[in-house]
């Protein structure tokens, strides 16, 4: 059959939608969240395609109310583990082999289906499951998921274009493989859009996958298995496994077609798996790829030239939205003891304005974190900063569980620039501050650079040129997504390609052609068009 050759469409970005009063939008969201709180969902696991039920229930609460029942999803063990390898190697051969437009069409489907019928359905779960406020969940379920799509199928396409150069005579050629085996998608808890992305990603690619989600974000994966059912998406390509992660990572880390890792969450997570990985490497036929994207404590540093309002706006936002469950979440700052007063009155200013409750009422800006142990992790930190003498409580400093998890955005100021929580990841609703001497800038710079194992983002707010200079240059390795004069939060897939090195992680860069290539594994092939039929160089000839 002849073929053309085929270009993906244009991509550009899902327009974000405002659920503003009145909007249609918000009435048809506000019905999705209430027929899915009324509805028990009996979640199975997804392995060849079939369903699996196995009895062992777990339960499923908003974290905002968690004595509400959303309903349960089915536990699997060891066994279920094999059985989704096995489904994804059976369905290997089908689905590389499989016209690449062809994937493609799949995928570009599904984001067509998010942005349409199922974007109130998969923004409702969202909220539902892992406290999003509506437009948390918009910029999450529904844009970045979409963008995640439609831009890697065009990546994907850029990937393929990219051939070599060939001299007359020959032709060389650039094969894109699947790896040869499956590939892992271990996914977190805090996006919607990641947990989709990881595995659609290498799946694009022409791999097949089994993916375990973070048990707290099953009720939103369930939804994303079913839009990619509905878009065509062949059985057994995407196997999705409830499965304790020791237990699954027991069978697969020791599996010899085991042939990648495509895992975001926390940094000593990824460690321990990198390790099990290098323990094993002899037990795998090829040497996996290995790509996570992990912790961060992410830092704004405002020069003292620095517009006191949008430092606060930076820090409000960066810092609270979704009570700082994002790996890019603003939780240090360093600011000049010029503009600290200003700054500050501005923040008491918003967090007095700020609300705290239900997503289902959309007034709130700030939600639950996401269960018990998160709960307890911060409050421990929180408390802990209450007793002592290197840091105050500014602003804040109040929880409680009776209802949902709520914690109140807390602000800290350290007098330490290295306490705590100026350096470990505590992923949660608290910022904490150090007032530095505005003439001490490019010292400061040092500090920040120095004070935490993690690199993935950091901003730096300064009306001057120098100033800014100046730390995008010193501050070069400590952040994989730089932002000048802007929050160090919501990268747009296709605008700021997003990851972090250091400890937070391989830097491989969700939403870019980057990541897509190491799902490939490229075959050079030369063909030469008219061979010689003689060992002999030309020049033996002459003689
Ligand atoms: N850099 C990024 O792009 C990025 C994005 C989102 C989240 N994160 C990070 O993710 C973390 C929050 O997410 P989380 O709480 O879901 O992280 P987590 O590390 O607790 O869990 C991540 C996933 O790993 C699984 N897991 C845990 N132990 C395992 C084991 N021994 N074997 C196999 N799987 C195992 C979990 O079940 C889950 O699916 C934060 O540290 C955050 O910074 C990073
Ligand atoms: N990509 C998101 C963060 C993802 C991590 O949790 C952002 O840029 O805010």
């Amino acid at each position: 059959m002849s073929k053309g050759n085929y270009y993906i469409p244009e991509p550009s970005n899902e327009p974000v939608l405002t659920y503003a009063p009145g909007t249609p939008e918000r009435e048809e969201l506000k019905k999705a969240v209430k027929l899915a709180r009324k509805e028990e969902r009996d979640i199975p696991m997804y392995i060849g395609g079939k369903e699996v039920r196995t009895g062992n229930k777990i339960k499923m609460s908003p974290p905002y109310d968690h004595k509400h029942v959303l309903g349960h999803f089915h536990e699997g063990d060891a066994s279920h583990v094999e059985a989704a390898i096995k489904a994804a190697l059976d369905a290997k051969e089908a689905w590389e082999n499989l016209a690449w437009e062809q994937r493609a069409s799949i995928f570009l489907k599904a984001a067509d289906l998010l942005a349409g019928p199922y974007r109130a359905k998969i923004n409702a779960a969202t909220m539902l499951a892992q406290s999003k406020n509506a437009y948390q969940a918009e910029i999450d379920a529904a844009c970045e998921f979409i963008d995640f799509l439609r831009f890697n199928a065009a990546f994907m396409q850029e990937i393929y274009m990219d051939q070599p150069e060939s001299s007359p005579g020959i032709w060389n050629r650039l094969e894109y493989r699947p790896l040869e085996g499956f590939v892992f998608a271990i996914t977190p808890f805090n996006f919607t859009a990641i947990a989709g992305n990881l595995p659609a990603s290498a799946a694009l690619m022409g791999n097949t996958v089994v993916w375990k989600p973070n048990y707290s974000q099953v009720y939103s994966a369930q939804v994303i298995m079913e839009v990619f059912k509905e878009a065509g998406l062949p059985d057994g390509v995407i196997n999705m496994i409830y499965v304790d992660g020791p237990v699954a990572g027991d069978v697969v880390f020791n599996h010899p077609d085991f042939a990648g890792l495509h895992f975001t969450g926390s940094t000593a997570v990824f460690k321990h798996l990198w390790k099990t990985i290098g323990q094993n490497i002899d037990k795998y036929r090829s040497y996996p790829r290995v790509v996570g994207e992990t912790g961060g404590k992410d830092f704004v540093i405002a020069h003292k030239s620095a517009d006191p309002q949008e430092v606060a706006a930076g820090l409000i936002r960066g810092a609270f939205e979704f009570q700082g469950q994002k790996c890019s979440a603003a939780s240090r700052a360093y600011i000049p003891s010029n503009i600290w007063e200003a700054v500050k009155k501005q923040m008491a200013a918003d967090l007095k304005e700020i609300s705290m409750g239900s997503p289902e009422d959309f007034s709130n800006f700030v939600n639950a974190v996401i269960d018990k142990k998160s709960f307890d992790k911060i409050a421990g930190y929180i408390d802990r900063a209450k007793k002592d003498t290197d840091v105050e409580v500014l602003f804040g400093g109040n929880y409680d569980d009776s209802v949902g998890y709520f914690i109140e955005p807390t602000v800290l100021l350290a007098k330490d620039p290295k306490y705590t929580t100026m350096c470990e990841e505590i992923f949660g609703p608290v910022l904490t501050v150090y007032v530095y001497d505005p003439e001490q800038y490019e010292e400061t710079l040092t500090l920040v650079d120095q004070t935490s194992p993690y690199a993935l983002t950091g901003a730096v707010f300064s009306k001057d040129r120098y100033a800014i200079e100046l730390a995008t240059k010193k501050l070069r390795n400590a952040a994989g997504n730089f932002y000048i004069n802007d929050k160090p939060t919501g990268a747009v897939v296709g605008q700021q390609p997003f990851g972090g090195a250091r400890g937070s992680g391989t830097n491989d860069k969700a939403g870019a052609g980057i990541n897509l290539l190491r799902w490939v594994s490229a075959r050079t092939i030369k063909e030469t068009l008219v061979p010689p039929k003689s060992y002999r160089y030309p020049f033996l000839d002459q003689e």
